[in-house]
């Protein structure tokens, strides 16, 4: 079973405006309430793939209670920790461009973090946990190497989507999967990242210090699968881009969940560009219709 961790889920609420007035009153064109946080769009995209899964996490008050019955809707399994504070809302602007206003995440108690661990220390080698998205600061930056003692303990594998020096820090443990953006990939080293060339070295130097499996995503321009043996590059369907919020996630559970049922990385990897892409082409997350419309455009080269 693959358990996906939001350790600070938010409604996102995506609104979109002609023309963005700063200063002024802006009217909005549309808007869309949608449950989100990087573990539970993972969630969301499993499911649609058939992927048994189910969402753990801290939700609170009426903004949790909202994201909680949105998943029940679509039959998602969850085990959430209730939390006294609400679950923060994340502002999705559309103006032309996409530009992101992220809330901080609730308050979370000692209690309530325990909560959380306790339930993970039930799991077995049988499973893979999803570790993803920003740590609530209440948690404190060092939650992660937490919850990853807790896999090692239980001897389930976990896939770990964060960024800087928790990403460095978790390498260690032989994550099953990792996947930065060129950009991240770049931070992660402070290096400047200038060709296809300097992304594999890097990328390979992921798999030195630990990772199992290494996608680097290009948003628009592909992505590249590096493993210890070979280094494959996939191009991306075409299409047009409406809302590419949690087109990482949507690639995240597209690999995960194929590579779990099928031990093939080259299979799970056509199927993660096409649930990113599928992802990026939609209003809200991928369809399954959407990601098997676009897994046949999907070309695999190895390099
Ligand atoms: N403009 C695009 N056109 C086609 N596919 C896209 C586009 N943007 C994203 N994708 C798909 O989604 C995948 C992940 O996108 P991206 O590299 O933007 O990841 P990310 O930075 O983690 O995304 P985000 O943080 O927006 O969820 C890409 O590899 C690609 O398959
Ligand atoms: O603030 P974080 O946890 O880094 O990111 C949260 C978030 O931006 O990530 C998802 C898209 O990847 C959205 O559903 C959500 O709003």
């Amino acid at each position: 079973m693959i358990y996906t961790i939001t350790l600070n889920p938010s409604i996102d609420y995506i609104v979109e405006v002609d023309e963005l007035k700063l200063g002024d009153l802006n009217r909005m064109k549309r808007d869309l309430k949608l449950p989100g946080g990087k573990g539970i769009n993972v969630s969301r995209i499993l499911n649609r793939l058939d992927a048994p899964n189910t969402a753990l996490g801290f939700v609170g008050g009426f903004s949790g209670q909202y994201i909680e019955d949105k998943l029940h809707a679509e039959h998602i399994s969850t085990d959430f920790v209730h939390v006294a504070d609400d679950t923060r809302i994340n502002v999705k602007l559309k103006h032309g461009e996409e530009t992101e206003i992220n809330g901080q995440g609730p308050n979370i108690s000692t209690e309530e973090a325990d909560a959380l661990v306790a339930k993970l220390s039930q799991l077995s080698q049988e499973d893979v946990v999803v570790l993803s998205g920003s740590v609530p600061p209440s948690l404190g930056a060092n939650f992660y190497d937490r919850l990853i003692e807790v896999c090692k303990q239980t001897g389930a594998e976990f896939v770990i989507d964060t960024t800087g020096p928790a990403l460095l820090k978790a390498l260690a443990d032989r994550p099953l999967l990792v996947k930065p953006n060129h950009h991240e990939l770049a931070e992660l080293f402070s290096v400047v990242i200038a060709s296809r060339e300097d992304i594999i070295t890097y990328g390979r130097k992921l798999l030195e210090l630990g990772a199992q499996h290494v996608l680097i995503s290009m948003a628009g321009d592909g992505a590249l699968l590096i493993t210890p043996d070979e280094v494959y590059h996939a191009n991306v369907p075409k299409g047009t881009v409406k809302n590419s919020v949690g087109a990482g996630d949507s690639m995240i559970a597209g690999f995960t969940g194929t590579l779990v049922s099928t031990h093939d990385p080259i299979e799970a990897f056509r199927t993660g560009v096409a649930s990113g892409s599928a992802t990026a082409f939609s209003d809200d997350l991928a369809t399954r219709a959407k990601i098997e419309e676009l897994r046949p455009q999907v070309t695999i080269v190895k390099l």
